[in-house]
């Protein structure tokens, strides 16, 4: 009693687990001795146990006993001598063999049942294989009868007086019987076996790739950054310049000119003020962080409790739709407004109506998801407490909520194995939902629904939105129109793969633009190296379009005069901003309601001022041709003119880091991303993965560098988009489209006044200086001079006016086209008699 009290405390503190892991070595244990037994038979031992008596065991260094050949002594030789001699010779190894897999499948803790077949069938050949070889024994005693053993000898015996000689033909066709069996199972397992082999090596090949491409981008992402210090960099200094000469212009005396360090520092400060609070601007744009749906609004379709975990499906109820009228009527009052031109705002009808509202929710598809989603989980042991289904037009979001000791991380990792079992391309997963302690599942449905253009615009948040330029995209998934005001982004960065929806994303930006901006307030400026994306809009140019002066074609299609266009347009900036300043304003909100109050005068040059959006359709196309040409005046409208009502929309469907450049992506903090090729692009354009898992045609993503939304892009159709600019183009428009600044070009034509004439005193002082050193610069001239930045340029823009030096070639000096004195000498008698 006592005893076994003792060894019940013995094993009282182990866990279940670890009694069965104690009972496997045991048996294990008892396999490898006897199969240490059988192997090491020898014939003689037998007899010698025969010979010992209990004494001669327990006397040491007594004879037979040590004469015992079997790896497991006196015991081995009994052993052996039943299992080798008796019964089934050298085959019934195949009885510690299985011992030892029992052992092993206890200590793993797997389910015993798999060997029961194992079992059976090594039994079965054991017997099978001792016939045989007894069989072949008995006829030609060919090797030694430890082969198959007594038993082995004794049925093949009893089979050969059955079945005389046809005994052989009956246990050869079981052999092969037998082997046929053991290789269908195994062909099975094997067939298997190698599946799984090469999809691990696909895997772990596709893992080191992607770890090559993060580092890859990390290495471009680290070269993006220094170029985006570099581009900041080379911004202050612009704005320090620009700052300087206007300050310098407004100081008349030089001697002041010591001011322009702390002018260059203020600045600067400013300039990083401006970039900070435009950052954070940004972030306040609509980005509600995905799957936070009034759940008390939304229509709660089913809550059902057929397993234990409950699952709830939501569709989001969506806006309410204005009037038919509505926005018809608003667009006739402002049109109003606007007295100068006869315009009428394109019509509602002209929009193709949705055939059925609202999205059928497939409640079977829904909880065959669930089933999946929750089997997997079960599979890792996750658990999980409820389930809500969020039903958008294109995905389904599941959120789940798992128990409270489950880490959300370790669902996070399961992904790629949740993404194999639903086999759903386009599964996304949030882990975590943020600012709770719930994972979302993003899973497309299998019939998606059209969200049409008409859906979005004519529903109330649309039409009574007083954003300028208000931009509807599409729909969330909790089918809400998902509407940004264009001039607070301040610019977009859109990309995709071909075939991935971005046109028509184009064509719903602007369409939604044209259904609430009157003429007069806003243009766009077209590029489409393309050449047919945008070439719907040709239509609308008397209205709606700003081109160069005499610019053959209202949409640009050609690099070179992209590239003119760009830097027109960073004119148009510059002069922008001079104006706002003039009018002491800070944006071009403020200054147009100055201007309408009638407070600026228009001899001063001051005038309405429309907002400029700028659409690039294929980035891609430009930058292969004209990389920095193109990149810096991008760059440069990017950083400075949001206040001065020039916005940017930049589309590509090559999301390399050659196209969106460090500098280019610094300043496009909202970005759109349709479905890409790979989780590389999708972190070109988007900073993180989840753009290669969209399902194209419009599904995308939008994020403003804070989170992250999957909306399903709103669809207007080619007919749609020429039935509009149809309706606008045949109005009468302006006498010609918005005409952008003329831009100085080689031969120094230009719209500025002739610096010459009204020619520095420093004139012919600052010529010498420049033929001397046989180099055009205005730092040159600044040090010898001792003058101001700004003096000393309108001095090297009179020289070149003069012909002393030549044009302006960005970084580089001027070259100087005056040899030496003399020469120059001759150069300004000529000029002296010409002013004469
Ligand atoms: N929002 C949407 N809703 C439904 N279908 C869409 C949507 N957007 C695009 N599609 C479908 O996908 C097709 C391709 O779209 P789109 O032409 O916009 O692609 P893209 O990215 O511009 O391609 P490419 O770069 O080749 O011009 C469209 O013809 C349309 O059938």
């Amino acid at each position: 009693m006592a005893k076994k009290s003792s060894s019940g405390k013995l094993t009282s503190g182990l866990s279940e687990s670890r009694k069965l892991e104690i009972l496997g070595i045991l048996i294990m244990a008892i396999g490898a001795l006897l199969a240490l037994s059988i192997i090491t038979y020898n014939s003689a031992d037998y007899a010698l146990i025969q010979s010992l008596s209990t004494d001669t065991i327990f006397t040491v260094d007594e004879g037979p006993a040590l004469r015992i050949q079997n790896g497991l002594g006196v015991v081995g030789a009994y052993l052996s001598y039943v299992f080798v001699y008796l019964l089934f010779g050298y085959t019934s190894i195949i009885i510690p063999i299985l011992i030892l897999s029992y052992g092993w499948f206890i200590f793993r803790g797997f389910d015993v049942k798999q060997l029961l077949w194992p079992t059976a069938y090594g039994i079965w050949t054991m017997v099978l294989l001792s016939t045989i070889l007894g069989w072949v024994y008995n006829r030609y005693e060919a090797y030694s009868s430890v082969w198959n053993g007594s038993a082995g000898i004794a049925m093949s015996r009893v089979l050969e007086n059955i079945t005389g000689i046809g005994s052989i033909v009956i246990l050869g066709v079981l052999f092969v019987v037998t082997v046929l069996m053991l290789l269908d199972r195994d062909l099975q397992k094997t067939v298997d076996f190698i599946k799984s082999t090469v999809a691990e090596w696909k895997e772990k090949q596709a893992e080191k790739r992607e770890e090559r491409a993060q580092k890859k981008a990390e290495k471009a992402k680290q070269k993006q950054e220094q170029q985006e210090i570099e581009a900041q960099r080379q911004a202050e200094q612009k704005m320090k310049q620009r700052q300087a000469s206007t300050q310098a212009r407004q100081n008349s005396e030089p001697a002041k000119e010591q001011s322009i360090d702390d002018i260059v520092e203020r600045s600067q400060e400013e300039d990083l003020e401006r970039m900070r609070q435009q950052k954070e601007e940004v972030k306040d744009l609509d980005q509600r962080p995905r799957a936070i749906i009034d759940k008390g609004e939304a229509e709660k379709v089913v809550d059902e409790e057929e397993d234990d975990v409950d699952i709830a499906v939501y569709v989001g109820k969506g806006d309410e739709e204005a009037d038919a009228k509505e926005l018809d009527r608003q667009n006739k009052d402002k049109a109003k407004e606007v007295p100068e031109i006869k315009y009428k705002f394109p019509t509602i009808d002209l929009l193709d109506s949705p055939p059925h509202e609202g999205n059928e929710v497939d409640l079977e598809e829904i909880k065959e998801n669930k089933r999946i989603i929750l089997d997997k989980l079960k599979r890792h042991k996750i658990e999980i407490l409820s389930i809500n289904a969020i039903v958008g037009p294109t995905v389904t979001l599941y959120e789940l909520e798992p128990a409270p000791d489950v880490k959300i991380s370790k669902i996070e990792s399961y992904a790629n194995d949740l993404k194999m079992a639903t086999a759903a391309h386009g599964l996304r997963i949030i882990a975590p939902i943020p600012g709770r302690s719930a994972v979302g599942i993003e899973v497309p449905n299998g019939a998606r629904e059209t969200v049409y253009i008409k859906s979005v615009i004519n529903t109330k948040r649309f039409v009574e939105t007083d954003m300028e330029l208000p931009v509807a995209f599409g729909k969330t998934i909790e089918n809400e129109v998902f509407l940004v005001d264009l001039t607070r982004m301040p610019h977009l960065l859109i990309a995709g793969a071909t075939g991935s929806g971005k046109t028509v994303g184009i064509n719903t930006i602007i369409t939604c633009l044209l259904y609430k901006c009157h003429p007069d307030n806003l243009k766009f400026v077209m590029i489409d190296p393309k050449k047919i994306e945008l070439s719907l809009f040709r239509n609308i140019e008397r209205h709606f379009l700003a081109t160069l002066p005499g610019a053959e074609e209202p949409i640009v299609t050609d690099t070179t005069k992209a590239q003119e266009t760009l830097e027109s347009l960073t004119k148009e900036m510059d002069e922008r901003y001079d104006l706002l300043k003039m009018a002491m304003v800070r944006d071009i909100k403020d200054y147009n309601r100055k201007y309408e109050e009638g407070d600026l005068d228009e001899e001063l040059g001051h005038r309405h001022l429309p907002y400029i959006v700028v659409v690039i359709d294929e980035l891609a196309d430009l930058m292969m041709t004209a990389g920095k040409q193109i990149e810096e005046p991008i760059a440069r409208l990017a950083q400075l003119a949001r206040a001065v009502g020039i916005h940017l929309v930049v589309a590509t469907q090559r999301p390399s880091v050659n196209v969106i450049t460090g500098t280019i992506k610094a300043n496009f903090p909202a970005r759109i991303a349709y479905q890409v090729a790979s989780k590389v692009d999708s972190r070109t354009i988007l900073d993180t993965g989840g753009a290669d898992q969209l399902i194209g045609r419009g599904d995308m993503l939008f994020t403003n560098g804070g989170g992250m939304t999957r909306i399903q892009n709103a669809f207007v159709s080619t007919e749609e988009v020429e039935k509009i600019t149809a309706f606008i183009g045949n109005q009468m428009g302006y006498k010609h489209p918005y005409h952008l600044p003329v831009i100085e070009d080689e031969d120094g034509v230009s719209d500025i006044p002739d610096p010459l004439e009204d020619i520095d005193e420093y004139f012919e002082a600052a010529a010498k200086i420049v033929v001397l050193h046989q180099q055009g610069s205005v730092s040159l001239l600044q040090r010898k001079l001792k003058i101001g930045y700004n003096r000393a340029g309108r001095i090297i823009d009179q020289l070149y006016n003069a012909g002393v030096v030549g044009p302006y070639q960005g970084s580089t000096a001027r070259d100087v086209l005056v040899d030496d004195e003399d020469e120059l000498e001759q150069l300004l008698d000529e000029l002296d008699e010409f002013e004469g």
